[in-house]
C-alpha cells in the first residue's frame, strides 16, 4: 500500500502534532480505542514528505483499553491514560521521556484531563507507570530506576561495547544504561568530532543490547560541574527513528553513564544539551531507598489538524 493510499484509510482521523526541545510526535486522541494503528499506518503519518512527519506517534488511549497494560490497570486504577508510543518507522518502543511530557501537554490541551500545580498526573507506559508534574521548565517526570545493559562487563570496565559511526573515526567504547528503553553512551572530547559524527546512519554497536539500542554521544563541559550543576552536551541516534533533535531517555542514560565515568558527582541537577534545547535531570530517593531518575523540560503542541 502506498503511503497516499495508508493516509486516505484515515482519513477524518483529527491529529494534533507536538514536540519537546525538537523531538516531534504526531499526536492522536482515542479515548473510545477505535484507532489501532498499524505500523505501516504510522509510518505513513510519520513521513516527513508525505505524511504530517514525526520522530514518532502518541496515541492517548485509556489504561484499561490496552489488554497489555491490564496488570498496570488493575494496579493502578489512577492511571486513566496510556502513552501508546510507536517510533517513525513503525516500531513499538518502551518508553519515550520527552514524549511523556508531550502527551500530558495533548490531554491539556483536549480537556482529557488535569494538572493544577504541586498535583500529580500517573501516565501508563510500556515501562510502567511514570509520574508528572508541572515545573520551572514545563513538566517533570519521575523515569523510575536504571539499570546496566550488562552489569557485570559495566563494573569491571566501565565499558561494555565498541561503537562505530560514520563521521568518526575508529569504532569507540561505549557503556549500556537501560532506562526502560535501551541506551548506550559513548564519551568524546573534542566538540568538532561530535559534530561530525553522521548520526543518521545506524551507528554499529557490538554487542548489541538484546532489543537493539538508542546511541547517545557525549561531549562533558569543562569543568563537569558549575555551581553544583552537571553540563553536558550530546547528539543522539534513536532506534527506529534515526537522528533526532533530542531524546529524553537518553539525555538521562547519557547522564547515568558520564557520572559513572566520573567516579560519582556531586551535582544537585544536570543541564543537557541536546540539539533542539536543553532538558534537566536530577536524582532522587524512592520510598525504598532506591534511586529514580527525574527528567523535566518543556512540551508544546503546535497544530491540530484533520487526516484527508
Ligand atoms: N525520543 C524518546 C525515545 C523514543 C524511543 C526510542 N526511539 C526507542 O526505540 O527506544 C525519548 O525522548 O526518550
Amino acid at each position: 500500500m502506498t503511503a497516499a493510499a495508508l493516509l486516505t484509510d484515515l482519513a477524518g482521523l483529527p491529529f494534533a502534532k507536538g514536540h519537546g526541545t525538537g523531538n516531534d510526535f504526531v499526536l492522536v486522541a482515542d479515548p473510545e480505542a477505535r484507532h489501532e494503528l498499524t505500523a505501516a499506518h504510522v509510518a505513513a503519518l510519520c513521513d516527513r514528505h508525505q505524511g504530517i512527519g514525526g520522530d514518532g506517534l502518541i496515541r492517548a488511549v485509556r489504561t484499561r483499553d490496552v489488554p497489555e497494560a491490564a496488570g498496570l490497570a488493575a494496579a493502578h486504577p489512577e492511571a486513566e491514560w496510556f502513552m501508546d508510543y510507536r517510533n517513525s518507522d513503525g516500531s513499538i518502543a518502551e518508553m519515550c521521556g520527552n514524549g511523556v511530557r508531550v502527551f500530558v501537554h495533548f490531554l491539556l490541551d483536549q480537556g482529557l484531563t488535569e494538572l493544577n500545580d504541586g498535583e500529580v498526573l500517573a501516565v501508563g507506559t510500556r515501562a510502567g507507570l511514570k509520574r508528572v508534574t508541572r515545573s520551572d521548565n514545563g513538566y517533570a517526570v519521575d523515569m523510575g530506576t536504571w539499570r546496566f545493559t550488562f552489569p557485570g562487563k559495566a563494573a569491571e570496565r566501565a565499558l561494555d561495547s565498541l561503537v562505530e559511526t560514520g563521521g568518526i573515526e575508529a569504532g569507540r567504547p561505549g557503556l549500556s544504561v537501560d532506562m526502560g528503553n535501551p541506551h548506550t553512551v559513548v564519551a568524546l572530547s573534542d566538540a568538532e568530532e561530535l559534530d561530525r559524527a553522521r548520526l543518521h546512519d545506524v551507528p554499529v554497536v557490538e554487542p548489541l543490547p538484546p532489543h537493539g539500542t538508542n546511541v547517545e554521544y557525549v561531549l562533558p563541559a569543562e569543568p563537569l560541574v558549575q555551581e553544583g550543576v552537571g553540563r553536558i552536551r550530546i547528539r543522539i541516534h534513536e532506534r527506529g527513528v534515526g537522528e533526532t533533535q533530542s531524546c529524553g531517555t537518553g539525555a538521562c542514560a547519557a547522564v547515568v553513564a558520564t557520572r559513572h565515568w566520573a567516579g560519582g558527582v556531586p551535582a544537585e541537577r544536570w543541564d543537557v544539551e541536546v540539539p533542539g534545547g536543553v532538558v534537566a535531570v536530577k536524582f532522587l530517593t524512592g520510598t525504598e531507598g532506591e534511586e529514580r531518575v527525574e527528567l523535566s523540560g518543556p512540551a508544546a503542541v503546535v497544530a491540530h489538524g484533520v487526516i484527508g
